[in-house]
């Protein structure tokens, strides 16, 4: 073969990988959540009004923030979208099916952890399996793999009290991952935390995101931690709370603060949601 004919060779290999490559770029992913002209009534007594045609959808490997003045239903969209709040009006589905109750594939993260004080921190993160009576030598293996990706390698044996309240969040996520979700909602995960360990933990929240890939709906009242972790950010109004905005958040992955914190469009990003919340 000839340096001419290798040379072609190698430009149609290069053209037929960019056309791939583009090909996966462009082919758009699954929809994994499917929220459609939800309404939400709390009836009684002090009958509340807490979400009014909320419509989102959310794809696969998607980081979505949402963001929002306190009590505007935040916490209710939430806890819809995982089964655990009846919605009054609108459609809600994961994978195409609609949500009734909670199912295996969504994991859900509290702002306090919840891990059984009397059990250690493995047994903590054993215990989702055994309740779905995954044979202990199956879950082991990826305790083991958690807790060390956690960096709670040696505290296996700690009980609860025996943690710093980081370290408890990271158990806590530790349990929801044990069983494999494929979709993570979590409301205000860090929101207890000290801003030094909230940003060291959305740092690993990072890593564990890119190298799982869950799809994640996360619930904040932090613009900054919104920005420097999504890939869009909904912004929703005073109650009865609706989503006014989806911003997508282009900035470069894999993302680490130094990088993130001294980019100029991070800061554009803050100070345009800033301005739609009206917080400056
Ligand atoms: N179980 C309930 N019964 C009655 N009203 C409720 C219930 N849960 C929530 N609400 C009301 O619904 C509204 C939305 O509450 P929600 O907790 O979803 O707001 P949020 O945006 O998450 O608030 P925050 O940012 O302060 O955590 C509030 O007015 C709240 O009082």
């Amino acid at each position: 073969m000839n340096v001419k004919m290798m040379v072609n060779q190698q430009a149609a290999a290069a053209m037929v990988m960019a056309t791939a490559a583009n090909a996966a770029k462009e082919s758009p992913l699954k929809e994994v959540i499917r929220v459609a002209d939800v309404v939400k009534r709390f009836p009684g007594k002090h009958a509340v009004n807490a979400l009014e045609d909320v419509s989102l959808s959310i794809r696969e490997r998607e980081f979505v923030s949402i963001l929002g003045p306190s009590g505007c239903g935040k916490s209710t969209l939430l806890r819809i979208v995982a089964g655990l709040v009846p919605h009054s009006e609108g459609v809600v589905q994961v994978n195409n099916k609609a949500i009734t109750r909670p199912i295996p594939e969504i994991g859900v993260v509290f702002q306090t952890s919840n891990m059984l004080p009397w059990l250690t921190v493995e047994q903590n993160m054993m215990l989702g399996a055994q309740l779905r009576k995954i044979p202990k030598e199956c879950i082991a293996p990826k305790v083991r793999e958690l807790t060390r990706m956690l960096g709670l390698s040696g505290f296996e044996n700690n009980h609860p009290h025996q943690l710093s309240g980081g370290m408890r969040q990271r158990a806590s996520i530790g349990q929801i991952l044990a069983l494999d979700p494929s979709i993570l909602l979590m409301d205000e995960p860090f929101g207890a935390l000290d801003a030094l360990t909230r940003d060291l933990l959305n740092v690993e929240l990072l890593r564990i995101w890119q190298e799982r890939m869950q799809t994640v709906l996360l619930v904040t009242h932090s613009i900054q931690e919104a920005v420097f972790l999504s890939d869009r950010v909904l912004v929703m109004s005073a109650r009865p709370g609706r989503i006014t905005h989806d911003i997508a958040i282009d900035l470069p992955r894999p993302r680490r603060p130094e990088s993130i914190k001294g980019n100029p469009r991070y800061g554009e990003y803050i100070a345009q949601i800033s301005q739609i919340m009206g917080v400056y």
